[in-house]
């Protein structure tokens, strides 16, 4: 099947959703087919049938992408960062003028429900407008100079092309996180979205072609992270990298920018404690708990992976959060009334049986869930049941180990000091969520744990204006906010001297 754009969105070869669109590269403002001639599939985790086909693209393509932003950048960074933006704000409004298609695309990319789903398109959107409001505060430095007659400058310009990588389980609002703050400080963009949900990104090509914006500022790969992601990492083209995605692949990509000295901005896997104390209101913790570890099947970095509950209160709530686990409509993510839907793919749902099973052996106890739901609506696709385990013990697995799914290992503790040893035995440091109305317990949780982003008294969610940033093997650099735009700026010093003594 010929498959082509004539840079609209809606004149595309294909109508519909049902006919099967091959996706291109999108290089230096065109669409090309990969010279690999080889394609990856898409599939629907809530199906399992074809959605769509990506290129497999090959290295050459990657190098063609980087001068091609090379070239561009040029321009781009020269342009007055308010013109960037009124683009940008432009690419923002088509984005959200498109939401139903896009969010159609989530849904049958990645499972999310539709509702989460048009949720990450405003937020994608949002990313994008938040980063615009920034072009004019910009801001450098005049210091007075130790030496008569001369002055200091510090200032902000572009780092030049940034390469984005970007991880599957908010593909579109994650690409939208690095493309605008990048694009606004007058950089230039690779971006390689996830083999496993790369539809939507891609879309965002046509949309800035659609608004204008000049052809190499924003290049969108698909291809072998592998292979591609440390072509496009290692190449000297290359000034900064950011990547979303897991500790491990995060860690090859500071190994290989290594090479070049390259800037790195990495966010990566999490294992958040979830701790209530006795004075906590129960019912907004177990509401807060439950939502903060089955949104989007589990998977968010930020999802509460391990739950500590004080024992004086620990009956109560577990009665009412179980009840409330075991409420939970698992189903087609198109429904209004579900409230979850499949895990990404088939090796993620393996994952997640494989948690279970170690986790029985270990000696902890199913207290619900733990398997694939029957039924034939559940014939087909990788649905796995929200699962809960007690009597589980801080040496095991489960408190150790991210598990990016509907699990939650939950357990009793007596004192403030055993649940913050508890809390901090952990390899990573992004989230925290804390249940307290206790103030003196609150600031003593704000100097303990060792996590960039606490939670209290509510569930997850980052907002832009924040600081979304791990410790430990959770990342480096961080993002969003004013901290994250500064990453995608250089700072050069200028030494004036303008007269004599
Ligand atoms: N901290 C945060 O904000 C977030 C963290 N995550 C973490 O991401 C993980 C799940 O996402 P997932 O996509 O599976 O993560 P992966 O780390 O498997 O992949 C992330 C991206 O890196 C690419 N990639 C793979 N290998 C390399 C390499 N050697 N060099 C360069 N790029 C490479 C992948 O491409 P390809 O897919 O083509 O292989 C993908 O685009 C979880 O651990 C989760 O905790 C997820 C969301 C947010
Ligand atoms: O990356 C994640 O999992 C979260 O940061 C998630 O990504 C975009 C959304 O805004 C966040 O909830």
């Amino acid at each position: 099947m010929e498959a082509g754009w004539d840079g609209n969105l809606f004149s595309q070869k294909i109508k519909t959703m049902s006919e099967l669109k091959e996706y291109q590269l999108f290089i230096d403002g065109s669409w090309v087919t990969s010279a690999s001639g080889e394609t990856i599939d898409i599939i629907n985790p809530a199906t399992e049938e074809l959605v769509a086909k990506v290129q497999n693209g090959t290295v050459a393509e990657a190098i063609q992408a980087l001068e091609a932003a090379e070239a561009a950048q040029k321009a781009w960074g020269k342009m007055p960062p308010r013109k960037r933006a009124e683009l940008l704000y432009q690419l923002a409004a088509e984005i959200k003028a498109n939401s139903d298609y896009l969010a159609e695309l989530l849904v049958k990319e990645q499972g999310k429900l539709l509702k989460v789903a048009k949720m990450e398109v405003a937020v994608t959107a949002s990313f994008i407008e938040y980063a615009c409001e920034g072009a004019r505060r910009i801001e450098g430095d005049i210091i007075p100079s130790d030496n008569p007659g001369e002055q200091i400058w510090i200032q902000k310009i572009p780092r030049g092309v940034v390469v984005a990588i970007t991880a599957w389980n908010f593909p579109l609002a994650l690409a939208g996180r690095k493309l605008g703050p990048a694009l606004v400080a007058g950089n230039t963009l690779v971006l390689k979205p996830t083999s496993e949900t790369p539809l939507a990104t891609l879309e965002l090509g046509n949309l800035a072609n659609k608004v204008g914006i000049p052809k190499g500022v924003i290049n969108i790969l698909t291809g072998p992270g592998r292979a591609m992601g440390t072509a496009l990492v290692e190449s000297p083209i290359t000034k900064m990298v950011t990547m979303t995605g897991s500790t491990p692949v995060g860690q090859d990509i500071a190994r290989n920018a290594a090479k070049n000295l390259t800037h790195v901005q990495l966010e990566l896997g999490g294992k958040a404690p979830f701790i209530v104390f006795a004075d906590a209101d129960i019912d907004a913790a177990v509401d807060a708990a439950l939502h903060s570890r089955f949104d989007n099947c589990g998977q968010v970095c930020t999802c509460n992976e391990r739950m500590y509950v004080q024992e004086e209160i620990y009956g109560e709530f577990m009665e009412k959060f179980l009840s409330k686990t075991q409420a939970l409509k698992v189903g087609d993510p198109m429904l209004a009334d579900t409230d979850m839907g499949p895990k990404v793919n088939n090796a993620e749902l393996a994952h997640m049986e494989k948690l279970v099973q170690i986790s029985l052996e270990e000696g902890a106890t199913l207290a619900c869930g733990g398997q694939r739901p029957s039924g034939k609506a559940f014939e087909k696709g990788y649905w796995f049941e929200p699962t809960v385990l007690t009597d589980v013990r801080q040496d095991m697995t489960i408190m150790h180990e991210e598990s990016f799914g509907p699990i939650l290992p939950v357990m009793k503790f007596k004192t403030f000091e055993e649940v913050i040893a508890y809390a901090n035995d952990c390899d990573y440091g992004l989230a925290a969520m804390v249940f307290t109305n206790d103030m003196n317990l609150i600031m003593r949780c704000n100097e303990e744990l060792e996590y960039g982003e606490i939670y209290v008294n509510r569930g997850h969610g980052e907002q832009h204006q924040g600081f979304h940033n791990g410790y430990k093997l959770s990342g480096s650099g961080g993002e969003d906010g004013k901290y994250g735009f500064e990453q995608y700026l250089e700072k050069k010093t200028f030494y004036v001297k303008y007269r004599g003594a």
